[in-house]
C-alpha cells in the first residue's frame, strides 16, 4: 500500500467542449493536483482563457490548447457549446471528433498514465494502443445516465425513438420518483439523433462507457447510490464516485461590480436567478419570467443570456419594467460569478435551471432553491432535489412547457415566506443535507479514496 501511495500519476483530461463539463473536470483536476499528481488538461484555445482563473495548481496542471477545426454550419470561430445554440451542438461533436489526431499526438508526447474523457467515445481506442487507462468521467447525475444511456434502454438503430418507447423506463431502473412526466419525455428524444458524424448521442455515450476501463460519476452514494449501482450492473464494470468535487467556498465573497449594490439589502432577502451557460429563452418567456420577479416584491438579480433574436437584455425588458422595479432589481446579460453571488449574505433564494453544476452549488449554499428545469437531465436533477431529497420546489409548468409569472412568483414566495410550511420544510431538509455535504471530511474523503483507486488502477497496469 505504501508503494501505491507514493506513485505519482500523470493524468490527461479531455472534457466535452462545454463550460458545464470543462469546469467540473478542472475542479477534479485541482483536487488530484492538490494530492501531488500532474495533469495535462486538453481544451479549446478560447476556453483556456475563460478557465485559467480556476486553475489553482498551475505548477501541476498544464493547459494544452487545441485548434478546433471549422465545421460547415457552425459560426466561424465557434469552439464551445456556449458559442452556439443548442440546435447546433451535434456539429460541435463533429469538430471534437476531428481533433482526434491532435489529441493522439498529445498522448504520444506526454505519455499520461490515465485519461479522463466524457463525450469523445474514441478515446479508449487510442488509449489502449498507447497503454493508457481510460476513465469515462460523467459530470451529469447518475439518474440522467441511468434513464437515458444504458444498454437496457435499447434505442433502435434504424429509426428515431418514439414517445411511447421513451415513456417506458429501462428494465430495472431503480427509482419511481426520479422520472420524467409523460409530457416531458420529449426532452429525451435527442438521444436517438446524430451527435457527431454518423453516430447518435445514445451510441456515442454508451460506447464511451462500454469501452472505458472504469466509469466514474461526479456524484455521491448518499444521494444516488442505487442509481450508481444500476449503472455498474448495466455496463458490468466498476463505477468510481468522486463526490461533488466543489472548490472551497470563497473566503471574502464581497467582490465584483455588483457587490456594493448587494450589500445594501437585508440579509437573505435577495432572489438570484441564473440558467447556466447554454439556455436562451424565447423573448415572450423571458419577459414573463421578469414580470414574475416584479410580482414577488423582493429584491432580485437576474443573470441570463439575452433571449432569442435580441442582442442585449435591455432591448428585451418588458415595457416600463425598469421604471417600476427601480433599484430593487437588476437584469444582467453577461457572465457573473455565480458561486460568489450565492455566498453573499443578502442572497436568500436561487432560482435555477438545475444544471448539474448549479445543482451542487445550490446544495452547498444557504439559499432556498426554486427550480425551472429546461433540458432532460435538468428535469431529473430537479426530481432528485424536489421529490427525493425534498430540499427545493419546482415551478409549475403548463403541458405546453410554458411557465407563467404567477406560477414563478408563487414558487418563490412559498420558500421566501418565513411562515410557509413548504418553505420551512425545504429549508430544514436542505440544512441537513448541507451539513452532510459540507462536513469536514465528506468531499476530501471521497477524493482521497478516488485517488487511491486511480493509483491502484495504474499499479495493476504496471504489474501486468
Ligand atoms: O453567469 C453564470 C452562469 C453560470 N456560471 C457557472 O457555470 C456553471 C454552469 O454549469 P451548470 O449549472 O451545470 O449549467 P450548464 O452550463 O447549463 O450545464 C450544461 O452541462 C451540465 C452538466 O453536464 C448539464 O447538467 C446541463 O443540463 C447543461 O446545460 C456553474 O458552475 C455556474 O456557477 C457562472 O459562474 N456564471
Amino acid at each position: 500500500m505504501a508503494e501505491c501511495k507514493n506513485l505519482e500519476l500523470h493524468i490527461a483530461m479531455f472534457p466535452w467542449f462545454a463550460v458545464g463539463h470543462m469546469t467540473p473536470f478542472l475542479h477534479l483536476s485541482n483536487e488530484i493536483a492538490k494530492r501531488g499528481h500532474k495533469i495535462t488538461f486538453i481544451l479549446p484555445k478560447k476556453a483556456q482563457i475563460q478557465l485559467q482563473h480556476l486553475n489553482l495548481h498551475p505548477n501541476f496542471i498544464t493547459f494544452h490548447p487545441l485548434t478546433i477545426p471549422h465545421v460547415d454550419g457552425l459560426p466561424l470561430g465557434a469552439e464551445t457549446a456556449s458559442d452556439i445554440s443548442i440546435s447546433l451542438v451535434h456539429l460541435l461533436a463533429i469538430a471534437m471528433d476531428r481533433t482526434r489526431e491532435q489529441v493522439e499526438n498529445i498522448f504520444r508526447a506526454k505519455t499520461p498514465d490515465i485519461v479522463f474523457y466524457d463525450n469523445a467515445h474514441w478515446i479508449p481506442e487510442i488509449a489502449k494502443q498507447l497503454g493508457i487507462k481510460s476513465i469515462c468521467y460523467n459530470v451529469v447525475s447518475a439518474a440522467s445516465l441511468a434513464i437515458a444511456v444504458v444498454p437496457a434502454r435499447n434505442v433502435p438503430k434504424d429509426r428515431a425513438i418514439t414517445k411511447e418507447e421513451l415513456k417506458q423506463l429501462p428494465v430495472g431502473y431503480p427509482s419511481s420518483t426520479i422520472v420524467l412526466r409523460s409530457h416531458e419525455v420529449d426532452s429525451l428524444s435527442f438521444i436517438s439523433l446524430p451527435f457527431g458524424d454518423g453516430i447518435t448521442f445514445y451510441d456515442r455515450v454508451t460506447t464511451a462507457m462500454k469501452e472505458s476501463d472504469v466509469i466514474s460519476i461526479r456524484t455521491c452514494q448518499e444521494m444516488e447510490g442505487q442509481l450508481c449501482d444500476y449503472m455498474g450492473n448495466q455496463f458490468g464494470k466498476s463505477v468510481l464516485l468522486t463526490g461533488p468535487v466543489l472548490p472551497e467556498p470563497a473566503k471574502s465573497p464581497s467582490k465584483g461590480m455588483w457587490a456594493t449594490w448587494l450589500d445594501g439589502f437585508e440579509p437573505g432577502s435577495m432572489v438570484f436567478c441564473a440558467f447556466g451557460s447554454q439556455i436562451i429563452l424565447e423573448k415572450k418567456q423571458f419577459q414573463e419570467l421578469l414580470l414574475g420577479f416584479e410580482l414577488i416584491g423582493l429584491p432580485f438579480l437576474i443573470a441570463l443570456k439575452p433571449p432569442m433574436e435580441c442582442a442585449t437584455v435591455e432591448e428585451a425588458l418588458p415595457n416600463g419594467f425598469k421604471e417600476r422595479v427601480k433599484e430593487r432589481g437588476r437584469v444582467l446579460g453577461g457572465w457573473v460569478e455565480q458561486p460568489l453571488i450565492l455566498s453573499h449574505p443578502s442572497v436568500g433564494c436561487f432560482v435555477s435551471h438545475c444544471g448539474f453544476g448549479s445543482m451542487w452549488e445550490s446544495l452547498m449554499s444557504n439559499c432556498q432553491i426554486v427550480l425551472v428545469p429546461h433540458l432532460g437531465d435538468q428535469i431529473l436533477n430537479t426530481r432528485l432535489l424536489v421529490e427525493e431529497m425534498k430540499v427545493a420546489v419546482e415551478v409549475e409548468r403548463e403541458d405546453s412547457g410554458w411557465f407563467s409569472r404567477k406560477s414563478l412568483s408563487k414558487a418563490i414566495k412559498s420558500v421566501m415566506d418565513k411562515d410557509n410550511e413548504v418553505g420551512i420544510m425545504v429549508k430544514k431538509n436542505h440544512a441537513k443535507w448541507k451539513d452532510i455535504l459540507a462536513s469536514p471530511n465528506f468531499m476530501s474523503g471521497y477524493m482521497d479514496k478516488f485517488v487511491q483507486n486511480l493509483q491502484d488502477l495504474v499499479l495493476v497496469n504496471e504489474k501486468a
